[in-house]
């Protein structure tokens, strides 16, 4: 088995009486697709936040290729090749799909942007490349805000593409599309991650979980009560029970 990309050790946050996320250890290797599976409250998206610093973690250790990350800013670790996307998209409304690709890959705000016209050239392509993949290029033009459900998934989706980072974090990508829009997002994940992107996705409809995911780690109230294939995890009659609300005392 590869050396993990990214690691988690021990990782605790409480918030106030709450212990939201619980000693979790977890690894994510290189191109392998894991899926973060759990009921609503398990402390899944608050994982994802300690990993990129939008968080601090009480105690625990964030690691990328074996250094510690713990402490950084989350645009730091964007920078260090850790993507990730909202549940709420926290897209630019006001902004065009173009203009809301090519935000999330210039370093800074201003109109002038480091590495001159060829560094440019570079950026548009990665958005060009990004909408295309995403099926967004007839829509370049239009505000982030008149775009379907759909679209403006993808749209995350892309913003995250043209970053070209190793390693996707993904909050419930899926949720709410339609079945046609499920199929193309499958195989666009399918296709960063043959491509060798790392990947960990938040999701809770569990026949994408099997379509796409080579590992699963199962959270409930903050801890990591598994991890494992698919198979294994999802024929678990305990964690199935857990997953569809049959809680333990
Ligand atoms: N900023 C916060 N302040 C207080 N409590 C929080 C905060 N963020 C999350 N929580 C609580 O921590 C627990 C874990 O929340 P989290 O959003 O990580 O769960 P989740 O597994 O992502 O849930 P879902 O599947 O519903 O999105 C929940 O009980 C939630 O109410």
């Amino acid at each position: 088995m590869s050396a993990p990309l990214l690691s988690v050790r021990g990782l605790d946050k409480k918030f106030g009486g709450l212990a939201a996320v619980q000693k979790v250890d977890m690894d994510l290797r290189p191109g392998v697709l894991t899926a973060l599976v759990g009921p609503n409250g398990a402390g899944k998206t608050t994982l994802f936040n300690l990993i990129t610093g939008n968080i601090e973690a009480d105690s625990g250790e964030v690691l990328l290729d074996g250094a510690s990350i713990r402490g950084r800013s989350p645009h730091h670790i964007a920078r260090m090749g850790v993507a990730r996307s909202f549940q709420d998209l926290r897209l630019f409304g006001r902004m065009t799909v173009r203009e809301n690709v090519l935000a999330a890959i210039e370093h800074t705000a201003w109109l002038w942007q480091p590495g001159g016209r060829s560094a440019r050239r570079a950026r548009e392509a990665a958005v060009d490349q990004a909408l295309e993949r995403t099926g967004l290029t007839a829509q370049a033009g239009a505000r982030a805000m008149d775009l379907a459900y759909a679209e403006r998934k993808f749209l995350s989706v892309a913003r995250i593409l043209a970053t070209g980072s190793r390693i996707w974090l993904l909050d419930e990508p899926a949720s709410g599309l339609d079945v046609n829009s499920r199929a193309r997002f499958v195989s666009l994940v399918r296709q960063a991650a043959a491509e060798g992107v790392t990947i960990c996705l938040i999701e809770h409809n569990l026949d994408i979980v099997t379509e796409l995911a080579d590992r699963i780690a199962f959270l409930d109230r903050g801890a990591k009560l598994a991890e494992g294939e698919p198979q294994e995890i999802l024929r678990d009659p305990e964690l199935i029970g857990i997953y569809f609300g049959e809680r333990r005392t």
